[in-house]
Formats: structure tokens, sequence, C-alpha cells
């Protein structure tokens, strides 16, 4: 029988992940498929960043076992930018590449920083960075985008402007993403599925078929929302 498993993005199986002999992840299967949006929710330590770091290939000390396939060409967006301070602007987004800088510029002026190349980071506001972390990642045109909560530390105003502008991105890029988030909006906003984490096993998946632009007004959206809250044993 033909087997499907190359077009897929992301591929996990049985995945065991253990910090002094107790399993975070615990035997987790996940595929994720090209160009697909994953919104990965979970409560306080049931393994969320353990698994982005796990296909981010960030935890060669880490203890475990189990089959994980990745494409070659992975970016990563953490909470807070990482940009180097002594670094300006178009320098961090193209920082490695060589001869990148006119894509540096054109990637600088998607994320609506034009005439900022250069700038310090700190010149630049909490959510300016973000923006830049979100131009170097998309610069090299991953197959797979992994994101850690990558607004969580941004007011709530700049956040809907981030869902806008990642939305955007997604669609001209089309990379996989893998969004760890703990804001169940933000997930049903921009997944095309959310998957719910709890003591290192999927315990909850929802395909979001809801049109765009996605409203939480929506009576299907509320709809959603209630049961991805009962998988996270939230009771409202
Ligand atoms: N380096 C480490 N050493 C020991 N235990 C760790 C380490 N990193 C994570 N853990 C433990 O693994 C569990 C899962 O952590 P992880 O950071 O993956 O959770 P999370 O779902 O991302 O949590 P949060 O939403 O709070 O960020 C937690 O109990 C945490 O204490």
């Amino acid at each position: 029988m033909a087997q499907n498993v190359g077009v897929l993005t992301v591929q996990v199986r049985d995945l065991v992940r253990r910090y002094d002999d107790r399993a975070v992840l615990d035997g987790l299967d996940l595929d994720i498929e090209p160009g697909e949006f994953v919104a990965l929710l979970g409560k306080s330590g049931s393994g969320k960043s353990t698994l982005l770091r796990a296909l981010a290939g960030l935890d060669h000390d880490v203890d475990g076992t189990g089959e994980l396939a990745v494409p070659d060409n992975v970016s990563v967006v953490f909470q807070d930018s990482r940009l180097l301070p002594w670094a300006r602007v178009l320098e961090n987004v193209v920082l490695g590449l060589n001869g990148a800088e006119e894509r540096g510029r054109t990637s600088l002026e998607e994320v609506g920083l034009a005439g900022r190349e250069n700038a310090w980071p700190n010149e630049l506001s909490g959510g300016e960075q973000q923006r830049v972390a979100l131009a170097r990642s998309l610069v090299r045109e991953p197959e797979l985008l992994l994101a850690d909560e990558p607004f969580g530390a941004l007011d709530a105003l700049t956040r809907l402007k981030m869902h806008v502008l990642l939305r955007k991105l997604c669609a001209a890029h089309q990379p996989a993403v893998l969004l760890v988030t703990h804001d169940v909006d933000e997930a049903i906003v921009l997944a095309d599925r959310v998957i719910v984490l709890d003591a290192g096993r999927i315990v909850g998946e929802e395909p979001i078929t809801l049109a765009a632009p996605r409203s939480a007004a929506d009576p299907g959206f509320a709809a959603v929302r209630s049961r991805l809250l009962d998988a996270l044993g939230v009771s409202v």
C-alpha cells in the first residue's frame, strides 16, 4: 500500500521525554501537514515547551525515546525576541545568511518595519521586537515555524495586531506552524487545528473550520471554546 508519510511536515511517534525519571512527554503522537497551523494548549507543566524543544532539536541533553521526523529548515520564535542587542535590526534579521540583505529588507517591510533597518533592538517596543523576530524567522523560508508563546508578553491590543500579522505572513509563506499558547481564543483565531496536551499526552483535538475573520462573538466560536476548556479541565 502507498504510504503518505512523505507528505507530512512533522511526524512524531510514541515520543517520551523524561526529567529525573518522570515522563513529561508520555508516548505522544503528532502529525502536522505542510502549511497546516496547529495551536497547542495545555495547563502549565503539561509538557508544551518540552515538545517544542524536542521538535526544534534543542533537547539533546534530555532523556527519552520515540520517533521524530521534522524538516531541516525549522525556525523558532520565543516569548522574548532574543535579538542580539549589539546588532542593528537588519543585521539581526539576516544573521548567518550570506547576501540576504535585500531579502531581509523585504521581510522587515512585510512585518511593517520598513525604515527601521538601522535601529538598535533596544530602540524598539516589545511588539516591534517580536516583529523583527518574525522577520528573522520567515526570511529563512522555514518549512516549519515553532512558536512558544510569541505574544505572551505583549499587551492585548498589540497581541490582536500580531494575530492579524501572523495570519498574513502564514498565508504568504505557508510554513507549517506549531504555536504554543495559553490563550484559548488566540488558538481558535489563528489555527487550523487546536490540540490539548495534558500530562504529556494529547487529550483533545479540534479542527477549526470557522470562516475568517474569526470572531469570538460567533456562536460557533463559543462552542469550540467550550469544548477546548472542557479538554483543559476548566469548568465555566
Ligand atoms: N530542565 C528541566 N529539568 C527538570 N524538569 C524540567 C525541566 N524542564 C521542564 N521540566 C519539567 O517538565 C514539566 C513540563 O515542562 P514544560 O516547560 O514542557 O511545560 P509547559 O506546558 O510548557 O509549561 P508552561 O505553560 O508553564 O510553560 C514541568 O513539570 C517542568 O517542571
